[in-house]
């Protein structure tokens, strides 16, 4: 039984194909610069194993449909595809980013499911329209696959009002839903998944305090296994400092840039989501390229790693004490996962609330699942890769057994 799975961004599509039977990934692959003058495919066959096989091709890709037939052609290529017919494909599996509140759980993608889509596409005008292209093209080529939408949004439906409402006139929320959902939601929920299995505990019985850093970041405080609060926004703009983003802000500067800098709310909003973050703070955007400037004594990369562990800090102090009792703190996505120095950064001072990392274990590399704390730290502190398209995969597999 294989599985597509898709993540159409704005300007990429990321795809995988599953076999569910074995969990194994039989192809894996990045459409990047659509639009562009450019754009690029990578696909990697059979990663990881012996028989490893990458493709780059380098073209113009127009549009998101040019891109997705692209990826088609190259997987059912009858020299070196992996599919010998698009019917092989049992189902499809699409990342959605807003659900807004119509959907808590995956759904099974039919004409109301994409209504409710166009609907939420003010709520998320980057992320749903780029999903809606994906899910329309892969309807166009697969029309008779079982397709499912899985909501970045679905796993944060649990807080509670308090955590989700902003303090602004009620009618916004009444009339228009703004309000915080939260983003990242596959990924907390897997490594939740994950951090319950070592902690030998089932999951609604856990609480966690999760820690999504890859380009985009975010937070989650996890009571007995459900979401209670989190730092994206409406918007995956708010709370901590992510590759681009700029997280946290005062509402009020956008006043200001627009009547000091003459800036209008497209470009002060483009500034807030492209131009700022780790990147406007040191002009580099890339967590490994951000040390080695700091090893070679630059202040503005020094300045950006401070900033973003501290504001990781000040986050991890305020979801201990939303939750009160913390069991694990989980670390994840790119720098979670690969970066000792900012996981040692973002827990320092937390010793006197029961946080002690091992520095040895936090130091070791390895892309397995594992504990980094002492063993007498009553905070227990873990390294979970992530697999957003795993649990997509996971996701359809349960839609499609009803
Ligand atoms: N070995 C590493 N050390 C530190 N940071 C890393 C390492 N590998 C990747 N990263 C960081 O991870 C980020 C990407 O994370 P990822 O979860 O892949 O993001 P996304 O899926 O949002 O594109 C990169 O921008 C980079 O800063
Ligand atoms: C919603 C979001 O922030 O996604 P990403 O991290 O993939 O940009
Ligand atoms: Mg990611």
């Amino acid at each position: 039984m294989k599985f597509f799975i898709i993540n159409s961004g704005s300007s990429s599509i990321k795809y995988q194909v599953i076999e569910m039977k074995t969990e194994t990934v039989l192809a894996t692959g990045l459409v990047e610069r659509i639009g562009e003058e450019t754009g690029r495919l990578k696909n990697t066959f059979l990663p990881g194993t012996a028989t490893q096989r990458e493709t780059v091709l380098e073209q113009q890709i127009a549009d998101h449909y040019s891109g997705m037939m692209l990826v088609i052609s190259l997987l059912t290529d009858k020299a070196h595809g992996i599919i010998k017919d698009t019917s092989e494909i049992s189902a499809i599996g699409h990342r959605v980013v807003h659900g807004g509140e119509d959907f808590r759980e995956s759904t099974r993608i039919t004409p109301k499911v994409i209504e409710a889509l166009q609907r939420n596409i003010p709520l998320a005008p980057l992320h749903n329209p780029a999903n809606l292209d994906g899910i329309r093209v892969a309807m166009d080529i697969f029309p008779t696959v079982f397709q499912v939408a899985v909501f970045d949004t679905a796993f944060h439906q649990t807080m509670p009002p308090r955590a989700f409402m902003y303090a602004l006139p009620y009618q916004l929320y009444e009339q228009d839903r703004v309000r915080r959902y939260g983003f990242h939601g596959t990924s907390h929920r897997f490594v939740a998944g994950e951090c319950a299995r070592l902690l030998a505990k089932p999951l609604d019985e856990c609480n966690l305090i999760t820690v999504h850093l890859g380009n985009g970041c975010s937070m989650t405080a996890i009571e007995n296994g459900r979401s209670i609060d989190t730092s994206l926004g409406m918007t995956p703009l708010e709370g901590l400092v992510m590759g681009t983003r700029c997280g946290d802000l005062d509402p009020a500067i956008h006043l200001f840039l627009k009547q000091n800098k003459g800036m209008d709310l497209e470009a002060i909003d483009a500034m807030l989501n492209k131009e700022s973050g780790l990147k406007g703070l040191c002009g580099m955007n890339d967590m490994r390229d951000i040390h080695q400037a700091v090893a070679s004594g630059d202040a503005r990369a020094t300045l950006a790693l401070e900033v973003q562990t501290y504001r990781n800090r000040k986050y991890i102090g305020a979801y201990m004490a939303v939750l009160g009792r913390v069991d694990g703190i989980v670390f994840t996505a790119g720098i979670g996962e690969n970066d000792d120095i900012v996981r040692a950064e973002s827990l320092k001072g937390l010793e006197v609330f029961g946080v002690h990392l091992d520095p040895e274990k936090n130091r070791l590399r390895s892309k397995e699942a594992r504990r980094i704390s002492r063993e007498d730290s009553s905070v227990r502190v873990f390294v979970i890769p992530t697999n957003e398209e795993l649990a997509i995969a996971r996701e359809v597999a349960n839609v499609l057994r009803g």
